[in-house]
């Protein structure tokens, strides 16, 4: 084949940019055990269905009938992983992403006000807004908003109605590849912008809207990306008006990755140094100027990406998963992932936890160094190129919170070479997916974990696949033109060239019929 058939010509390139509730069911069964709620009206006792006034539209619907309900659940930054008897503490309306010792911060719910609901009161809340346009519970994020941002005013949320992605029993993967018949891949990337990061970008997001309606310093919103947070960002801020602007590394990209915020009228910044590099810029340039940080570094992200952990045990009818596997860069999500699973369990939804495994391309490990050594020091590494290229991160700021998340989940890390993820992406592909890389390089974590014996044949396992496919179409054309040096390659399947007469295609097809025949 004609590899330049395949090869995809841009008139694009990365240079600087000119700037341009459902109301539950009153039935008993439903009804609150030990206290009446009183938040963003969750419980109503009328369910005659009443379509709105022609001139209200569902924000201000929604702004009616709260307006007069309060709600007694509240958050707050503290220190990460702190001693309990450290004080320490900062209201989410303060613009900070540190700690005094310069320490990661973590949202604290008010546990005890949440736990004066028992942990069937919160699955029917949670399961009565799936699949609802009711402003903002048709969101898989803001449907358990008072585990996520409880005090904001759902006037202020900027949704896509993101999450409630589909998960896929990959009955044929499972089966063919590794004995399994319990394997189910999350498309998290089944989102407005591609990718599981839109699922922190609507509370982050949000909440910098409310700040700006409080006069508070906030001009624009800055982010480092490998491509998928600052497509998300850009996105949700052109969405509430909001500039944006990104941090990309030069040449380091999809280019479809690019185009999103080029489109959504980003200020786009094309940097020549890695994903590392524009990390430490942003830091510095967001500690100076009013923009505030989009990355994960900031906690409110995370409160977003926790819901795809409680989305999970959801989608399985609230039965705990034996595994969750993720795909690891920055670190963040696989953290966001244990504070998921981890409130359902203090809050009485579930029992267990999942086991975590967090999955690294091998060009880019630093976790998987620190796991293999037992945990001692840990060293940043340089991270070479990987067509896992959202997951290009050698020094994640998030590796305390991973380690943590980790350790109390018995977790395991495991690495993919290139070889491995990409094969393992074309085995998903051939049985229905459509994966991105990194849902390869946690594919080929699964299917090591499989072959020593750690996973058994029976385990219930979930793989998040963290983006869309779509996005990352180029690492395809490339495996399946055999382009890629060193690589064999071995599924690829490139289109056949064929004289466009009858004979010709009928002796095509002929031989092909008879060797799928002398397979069976
Ligand atoms: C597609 C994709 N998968 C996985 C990750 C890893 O997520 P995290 O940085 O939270 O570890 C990222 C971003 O880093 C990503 O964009
Ligand atoms: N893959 C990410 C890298 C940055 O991660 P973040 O979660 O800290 O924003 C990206 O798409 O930019």
């Amino acid at each position: 084949m004609a590899a330049s058939l395949l090869r995809s010509s841009s008139p694009f390139s990365l240079t600087p940019h000119q700037p341009n509730p459902r109301p539950l069911n009153n039935s008993p069964k439903f009804l609150p055990i030990k206290a009446t709620i009183s938040s963003d009206k969750p419980i109503e006792a009328n369910t005659t269905k009443h379509r709105r006034p022609a001139d209200e539209n569902i924000r201000q619907e929604a702004h009616r009938r709260a307006s007069s309900h309060h709600n007694n659940f509240s958050a707050k930054y503290v220190p990460f992983n702190a001693d309990p008897s450290c004080t320490e503490s900062y209201s989410l309306d303060e613009i900070v992403y540190r700690s005094r010792s310069g320490g990661l911060l973590d949202v604290q719910h008010d546990i005890e006000a949440l736990k004066e609901f028992d942990g069937s009161y919160w699955k029917s809340l949670f399961d009565s807004r799936i699949g609802k346009t009711t402003w903002p519970y048709g969101s898989g994020v803001w449907s358990k908003k008072e585990w996520v941002l409880p005090e904001i005013d759902s006037d202020d949320i900027i949704s896509a109605f993101e999450g409630n992605s589909n998960m896929f029993w990959a009955e044929r993967f499972g089966k063919q590849y590794l004995g399994m018949n319990d394997l189910w891949v999350k498309h998290c990337g089944i989102s407005h912008t591609g990718s599981f990061k839109d699922l922190g970008m609507t509370v982050l997001v949000s909440q910098v809207n409310r700040l700006r309606k409080m006069n508070r310093p906030v001009v624009g919103v800055g982010c480092a990306s490998t491509g998928d947070t600052s497509a998300a960002l850009s996105a949700y801020c052109a969405s509430a008006g909001i500039p944006s602007i990104v941090f990309l590394p030069a040449n380091k990209i999809s280019m479809a990755q690019l185009v999103q915020p080029i489109a959504n009228g980003a200020f786009v910044l094309s940097l020549d140094t890695d994903f590392d590099g524009c990390m430490q810029l942003v830091r510095e340039v967001t500690a100076e100027l009013p923009i505030y940080l989009a990355n994960s570094l900031n906690s409110l992200r995370l409160e977003g990406q926790k819901t795809a952990a409680i989305e999970i045990l959801q989608q399985f009818d609230w039965e705990v998963p034996d595994w969750v596997i993720v795909p690891g860069g920055n670190l963040g999500n696989i953290y966001a992932f244990y504070k998921g699973f981890h409130m359902c369990k203090e809050l009485g939804l579930v029992d267990r936890i999942p086991r975590l495994v967090c999955a690294q391309a091998a060009n880019a490990n630093p976790l998987y160094l620190h796991f293999k050594s037992g945990w001692s020091d840990f060293s940043p590494v340089k991270a070479k190129t990987t067509f896992a290229s959202a997951i290009q991160i050698g020094d994640p700021v998030s590796i305390d919170r991973a380690v943590y998340a980790l350790k109390n989940s018995n977790g395991i890390v495991e690495e993919a070479t290139e070889e491995e993820l990409m094969d393992a992406m074309a085995q998903a592909d051939a049985t229905g997916m459509f994966i991105c890389p990194h849902t390869g390089v946690a594919l080929s974590a699964l299917a090591k974990l499989r072959n020593s014996g750690v996973i058994r044949p029976t385990d219930r396992t979930v793989v998040v696949s963290t983006a869309h496919g779509l996005k990352f179409t180029q690492s395809k054309i490339d495996y399946h033109s055999k382009a890629i040096p060193e690589m064999a390659c071995r599924l690829a399947n490139p289109p056949v060239n064929v004289k466009a007469d009858f004979g010709s295609v009928m002796d095509v097809l002929k031989k092909y019929l008879l060797s799928k025949d002398s397979r069976q």
